[in-house]
């Protein structure tokens, strides 16, 4: 069993309970129920390299990263520093989130929300929805095609934005067959946790120019996004090097500082 199958499984474990105390029918209710989506893909295509700044407490590999008592303080502080979108982790058992931290958040800001999570069932999607999602993430690893397929077509009927995560080029390959419209390179491959920084430029310069590029994980400050932006990035994908800042709006502030300056090449596509 890889890293990935292992929370997937505990994923699987969590939501059959909430399945089983929850019915579809009462999530998809507080679904139509929800405050409608904001545009992400408008957001996300901006000029500048946006920032998705991630509350994140804590992960498989590094273990604890930040307490973060209450979320919606850290997100008004990413929201301050410019973040365009603001990521959740909602997984419990590896990274300590939870839907009330997503729906805290939505609460908290304007800006678009990503519900970060190992989804595999529409039950998901329709739940990420109704705590305020703007944003779900669909992990190619983690899914068949037909059900990248199903998932990517349930977010969107819902008026939301799937970021589509891939780390290899037939990860790439299948999310373009699937349509994603915005597709996140993973620095750390979550078969075995570890970094490689490379994968995106490998992979960033096959994608179709109208797809949104999204750089996810290893961007400690202003230089590793500079060197994703060279790379082709939209936009870059930041938690350990945010939660763990002294001053999270500063750590963001300067990330768009950089993302935004006229020689950061994204600014003049
Ligand atoms: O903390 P970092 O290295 O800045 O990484 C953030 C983000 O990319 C990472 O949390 C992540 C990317 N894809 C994921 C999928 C599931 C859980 C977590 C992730």
């Amino acid at each position: 069993m890889t890293v990935l199958d292992e929370i997937v499984a505990g994923v699987r474990e969590d939501l059959a309970a909430r399945e089983a105390s929850t019915p579809l029918a009462d999530v998809k209710a507080a679904a139509r129920d929800a405050r409608p989506a904001l545009d992400a893909l408008t957001a996300l295509r901006a000029p500048g390299v946006g920032v998705i700044a991630e509350v994140k407490r804590q992960s498989p590999s590094k273990g604890a990263l930040a307490t973060i008592p209450d979320p919606a303080v850290l997100a008004r502080q990413y929201a301050d520093g410019g973040a365009r979108v603001i990521s959740v982790l909602t997984e419990r058992r590896r990274f300590g989130g939870s839907q009330a931290d997503l729906a805290a958040v939505r609460a908290a800001v304007d800006v678009p929300v990503l519900c970060k999570d190992f989804v595999v069932s529409s039950y998901q999607v329709h739940e990420a929805r109704a705590h305020g999602a703007d944003v779900v993430l669909l992990i190619v690893a983690a899914l068949e095609q037909n059900a990248l397929l199903g998932l990517l077509e349930r977010v969107e009927s819902l008026g939301m934005t799937a970021l589509v995560e891939v780390h290899t080029e037939a990860e790439a390959d299948r999310a373009l067959a699937a349509g994603a419209a915005v597709i996140g390179v993973n620095a750390r491959d979550l078969t075995t946790l570890t970094v490689d920084r490379s994968t995106f430029e490998r992979i960033a310069p096959g994608l179709p120019s109208e797809v949104v590029k999204v750089a996810e994980s290893g961007v400690r400050g202003p230089h590793d996004l500079i060197s994703y932006a060279a790379a082709g990035a939209d936009a870059v994908l930041v938690g350990e090097g945010l939660v763990t800042a002294g001053d999270a709006r500063q750590a963001v502030a300067d990330l768009v500082t950089a993302g935004s300056h006229p020689a950061t090449p994204r600014t003049t596509r």
